[in-house]
C-alpha cells in the first residue's frame, strides 16, 4: 500500500511538474494478477485496482490499517471497468459486468475478485473510505442509477452523470460514487468548475485509446495547475481544489467522494470569470 499525505494550497502553488504529479496522480493502479492500493490521506481514502487472471485476488488488510481485515472500520465501493468478473463477499457472489458497480459495508471479512476469462480478464477499480456502522451490499450499474443528462453541444460537454452510492441510491456512511460518460464528439467534464471544502474527490478516467490524454485541471480557482493523465490513472483532488478536465479524445470517468457531509448537491461553483 502506498502511502500520500495531504497538502496546503498556499505550498501546492509552488509545486513543478513532478512534484504534483507525484502528489496527486495514481499511475498503475491496474497490475495484472496484483491488487495495488493508495492510502491517501485526504479524507482517507484508498483508492485501489485488482486484475486477477488465473488466481482469484484477495483485499488484504495492510499493516498501514493496523486492523485485521480490510473492512473492520471501512466501506467500500467496487466499479469494474475490464472485462467480466464475479466479486465474493463473505461467500456470496456478485456478477460485475462492465461499468456494474458493487457497494460492500462495513465488517465484511473476506473480499475476493475473480475474472470470468483469464484471457481477458476484469480490471475492479476500489474506493474505499472510513465507516461507522453496516450499510446492505448492493449492486448498481447505469441501467439501475439515477442518471442526469448534463451539458450541451455548444460547450463541447454533453454527458451522462450516473449515481450509484449516494443519499438516494445505494446507502453508505459517506462514500458517494458514480460514472460519467461523455457522449461523442464531447471533451469537457465539470467545467463551468466547482470545489466543495467539505469533501475531497478522485477521479478514474477510462476509455481512451493508448496515444490520447485528458488534461485535468485543479488547484485553487485563481491559482490552477494541470496534470497530463493516461487511460486508467486517477487523480486525488483535494477539497481546496477544482477538479475539471479536457480530452484529446472522448472518455469515461469515475469520480468518489468522501468527507464532512454526504450531499451531492453541495458544491461552491467558480465562475468562469475568478478562474485563472
Ligand atoms: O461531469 C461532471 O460534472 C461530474 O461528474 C462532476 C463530479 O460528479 C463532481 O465533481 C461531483 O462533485
Ligand atoms: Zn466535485
Amino acid at each position: 500500500m502506498e502511502i500520500r499525505y495531504t497538502t496546503n494550497p498556499t505550498d501546492f502553488s509552488q509545486y513543478g511538474t513532478k512534484r504534483i504529479r507525484d502528489e496527486f496522480l495514481i499511475t498503475n493502479l491496474f497490475q495484472v494478477g496484483k491488487v495495488r492500493t493508495v492510502y491517501s490521506h485526504n479524507d482517507r481514502v484508498v483508492l485501489g485496482g485488482a486484475v486477477p487472471t488465473t488466481e482469484p485476488l484477495t483485499l488484504k488488510a495492510h499493516e498501514a490499517l493496523k486492523t485485521s481485515y480490510f473492512l473492520e472500520r471501512r466501506e467500500l465501493g467496487i466499479v469494474n471497468i475490464g472485462n467480466n468478473g464475479v466479486v465474493s463477499v463473505d461467500g456470496e457472489s456478485y456478477d460485475l459486468d462492465t461499468g456494474s458497480c458493487l457497494y460492500v459495508g462495513l465488517g465484511n471479512k473476506y473480499i475476493q475478485f475473480e475474472s470470468v476469462n483469464e484471457e481477458e480478464p476484469a480490471k475492479f477499480y476500489i474506493v474505499s473510505t472510513t465507516a461507522h456502522c453496516t450499510y446492505p451490499t448492493t449492486k448498481v450499474d447505469i441501467t439501475t442509477a439515477q442518471a442526469y443528462e448534463l451539458g450541451t453541444t455548444e460547450e463541447s460537454n454533453q454527458r451522462i452523470l450516473y449515481r450509484f452510492i449516494h443519499a438516494e441510491g445505494v446507502k453508505s456512511c459517506q462514500l458517494m460514487l458514480g460514472m460519467t460518460v461523455l457522449k461523442p464528439n464531447n471533451m469537457w467534464n465539470t467545467m463551468p468548475a466547482h470545489t466543495h471544502d467539505r469533501r475531497m474527490e478522485a477521479y478514474l478516467y477510462f476509455g481512451l485509446p493508448e496515444d490520447s490524454k485528458v488534461f485535468h485541471f485543479m488547484g485553487k480557482p485563481d491559482e490552477t495547475r494541470h496534470l497530463v493523465v493516461s487511460n486508467e490513472e486517477a487523480v486525488i483532488s483535494p477539497s481546496w481544489s477544482i477538479h475539471s478536465g479536457v480530452g484529446t479524445h472522448n472518455y469515461t470517468f469515475i469520480w468518489a467522494m468522501a468527507g464532512e457531509n454526504y450531499t451531492f448537491e453541495d458544491m461552491d461553483a467558480v465562475k468562469m470569470e475568478d478562474l485563472r
